[in-house]
């Protein structure tokens, strides 16, 4: 049996989600997976950071309510979130990087990433900054460290949207795909439906865990115009970096805008898309549309997502899911940490044979 030892990076929802679940199916995933993690570093920019090379207890991480620099107060703990040092010196297999999406330019999320292929430590991430803004560096260095990078978070949380297209669409000839993408929006607009204000629904979700740091991310369109440049570049092969796509969010859209598209029998979604052109280009964009109730894509609601790929051999195969979540993105975490224990594993029993 194997024991990944793990360091996290960022103790927000999604990885104190991981971290209950270590604390409550480590044995199942002994029995099943054929692994458990143990939990050596953590550093968060609120808590500090600690480094604990026997392991730290799951249960208590979750339990004890740190306040400001609390990690200070724990064996090998310090005030201050060092990152650098965690990631570089901890005596772990796997980071788990589930800081905040940055939008703009992926920091400091890309250098952590950096900072652990460069370590020779296999990536997890559900940020999408690393993703979107520096995936073919990121992969390069992993191949040049023989390490993994896995991210099957940043798209429909724990919903498999691009592993499965990787590993069972081969040959199907994806040539575009449209769908819901982000579920803060998709839950705003519903709760706008009925009846709720803009900024009610946007804290209620908030406070359900779907929603970024900073929501105007959500609401603006940017998170969804991240995830339409990691689609199209895993999917489609394409190079695109996230200002070459269009992208205008939900904010402008009135309660009038809301009665009115159910008046007409339809729906505000907030569609993210791409598009392989004729000469080879591909075309990405972001924008609400007003959806007919019989589209596909009409009844995705709250924060589920779906993607309908359009594919040449298939027609179109949709994937629908879970979108956002604190414990539905931790499984992606963990889908991709089997992803990486598989590989290895397989990768000995070929040497062995
Ligand atoms: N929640 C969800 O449904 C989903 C989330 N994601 C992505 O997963 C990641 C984590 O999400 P979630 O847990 O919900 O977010 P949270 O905001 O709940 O948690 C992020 C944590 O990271 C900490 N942090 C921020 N910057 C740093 C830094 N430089 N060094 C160390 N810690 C830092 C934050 O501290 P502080 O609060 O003090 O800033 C916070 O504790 C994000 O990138 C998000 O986009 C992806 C799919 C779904
Ligand atoms: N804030 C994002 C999280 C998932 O990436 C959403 O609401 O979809």
């Amino acid at each position: 049996m194997k024991i990944y030892n793990i360091a996290l990076i960022g103790f927000g929802g999604v990885n104190r989600a991981l971290t209950e679940l270590i604390a409550t199916k480590n044995s199942l995933w002994e029995r099943d997976l054929g692994f458990r993690l143990n939990i050596v570093a953590v550093s968060d920019l609120y808590l500090g950071s600690v480094i604990s090379p026997n392991g730290l207890d799951a249960k208590t991480l979750i339990e004890a309510n740190f306040a400001k620099g609390g990690f200070g107060r724990l064996s090998g703990g310090s005030a201050e979130a060092d990152n650098e040092t965690i990631i570089k010196s901890a005596p772990v297999d796997i980071v788990v990087e589930a800081t905040f999406t940055n939008p703009k330019d992926g920091e400091p999320a890309i250098s952590h990433c950096r900072w652990a292929l460069k370590s020779g430590k296999h990536v997890v991430t559900t940020n999408k900054g690393p993703v979107a803004i520096a995936a073919q560096e990121l992969k390069a260095l992993a191949k040049a460290n023989n390490v993994h990078f896995e991210y099957e978070g940043s798209v429909m949380s724990g919903t498999p949207v691009l592993r499965m297209a990787e590993k069972t669409l081969s040959g199907a000839e994806i040539k575009g795909f449209e769908g819901i993408l982000n579920g803060t929006s998709n839950f705003v607009l519903g709760r706008m439906e009925n009846g709720l204000d803009f900024a009610s629904a946007v804290a209620e979700a908030q406070a359900l865990g779907f929603a970024e740091a900073d929501p105007t991310a959500d609401v603006e369109g940017l998170d969804v115009r991240l995830k339409v440049v990691i689609l199209a570049n895993e999917l489609l092969g394409a190079n695109l970096k996230p200002e070459e796509v269009s992208c205008e969010g939900i904010s402008k859209l009135s309660p009038s805008d809301i009665d009115a598209a159910a008046k007409a029998n339809s729906r505000w979604k907030l569609i993210g898309s791409a598009v392989r052109n004729a000469d080879g280009t591909i075309t990405g964009s972001v924008a609400p549309k007003q959806l007919p109730l019989e589209h596909p894509l009409a009844g995705v609601n709250g924060a589920t997502n779906a993607v309908s790929l359009n594919t040449e051999l298939l027609g179109s195969v949709t994937v629908t899911g879970p979108g956002a979540g604190r414990t539905e993105t931790a499984y992606a975490l963990l889908s991709d940490i089997v992803a990486i224990h598989n590989a290895r594993s397989g990768s000995l029993a070929k040497d062995a044979a």
